[in-house]
């Protein structure tokens, strides 16, 4: 028997290293034409290692392209109010163009509250009900930064979207939902499923580009997946041997794709150039 022709490999890490370099160009100039520096602001409460690290990545990431950081950091008994506080002056601060409050937030904090108390202005994120909403409508302000990322490496790909047949699993604020707009934007034919969706493969089956963000690892295997599909795999799952994984077991999905975006590697890296290139938008925007 011969192997099978293994998938075209979607390199997230080497399309974000382009992202910012353009952005730190733009940046340059933008600042050598007298304007404001941008400025972004991240709130980590909290010790939650993994949260440390990714923030600390968005932090190194500002530097290297031009962008000011301005880095917040408090225990996990920060109560509510001094957050939405702290959340006001930055709302107030000139020089901060976004606001990122990394989640997830201690239990006792309302994670809507929070979003909700960001000036949609400065809400890189794109979380803001105010921009979800402007997003919906087809008028986006702050595109959410992974799904973001995603419709960028498929536009790199030169993926098809008009006409084509799309699957989402993964029905979240953050990541799915949007991923669903924008794909229906692009004109797909979009269908949204969840972990209870019944027969799950039926749907993914048929998913001329497949994205998977439910946090399962490995919850997507080849037999589930339409030979030639373009898989993007959202998840970032650390394994018990310390390795990390996505959602999609790349191995048996490898065989059957046409692409497939790697973990790690794959969508991490393109959420964070996105941040960055909604932080200069915001700049000019405020300017
Ligand atoms: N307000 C808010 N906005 C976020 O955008 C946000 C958040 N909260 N909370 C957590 C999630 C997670 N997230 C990641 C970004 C980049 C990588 C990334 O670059 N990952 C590398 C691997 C990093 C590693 O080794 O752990 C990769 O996939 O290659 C991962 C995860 C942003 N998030």
């Amino acid at each position: 028997m011969t192997a099978p022709n293994p998938a075209r490999l979607i390199d997230g890490k080497a399309l974000a290293a382009r992202l910012r370099g353009k952005l730190q160009q733009k940046i340059q100039d933008w600042v050598e034409q007298g304007k404001p520096r941008p400025g972004l602001a991240v709130i980590l409460v909290g010790a939650d290692p993994a949260s440390a690290v990714y923030v600390r990545n968005k932090i190194k990431a500002c530097k290297d392209v031009g962008i000011e950081s301005f880095h917040h950091t408090f225990g996990a008994d920060l109560s509510e109010a001094a957050l939405l506080a702290q959340i006001a002056e930055l709302n107030a601060d000139p020089n901060v163009h976004g606001i990122l409050v990394q989640l997830p937030l201690p239990k006792h904090i309302d994670p809507q509250k929070v979003i909700e108390a960001i000036d949609p202005a400065k809400d890189v994120d794109g979380f803001h009900p105010a921009n979800v909403g402007l997003l919906a409508i087809g008028k986006p302000r702050f595109i959410p930064c992974t799904p973001f990322g995603v419709m960028k490496m498929l536009e790199d790909e030169q993926v098809q979207l008009r006409g084509a047949t799309a699957c989402v699993v993964g029905a979240s604020n953050i990541v799915g939902k949007p991923m669903t707009l924008l794909l229906q934007a692009a004109g797909a034919t979009v269908t949204i499923c969840n972990s209870k969706t019944r027969d799950l493969a039926f749907h993914t089956k048929h998913a001329d580009v497949l994205v998977v963000a439910t946090g399962r690892p490995k919850m997507i295997t080849g037999d589930m997946i339409k030979p030639g599909a373009v898989v993007i795999d959202v998840g970032i799952n650390r394994l018990d041997d310390g390795s990390l994984c996505g959602d999609v077991d790349f191995e048996s999905a490898n065989t059957v794709a046409s692409a497939i975006t790697p973990v790690p590697g794959g969508v991490g890296p393109m959420t964070i150039a996105m941040l960055l290139a909604n932080c200069l938008g915001s700049a000019k925007a405020h300017h």
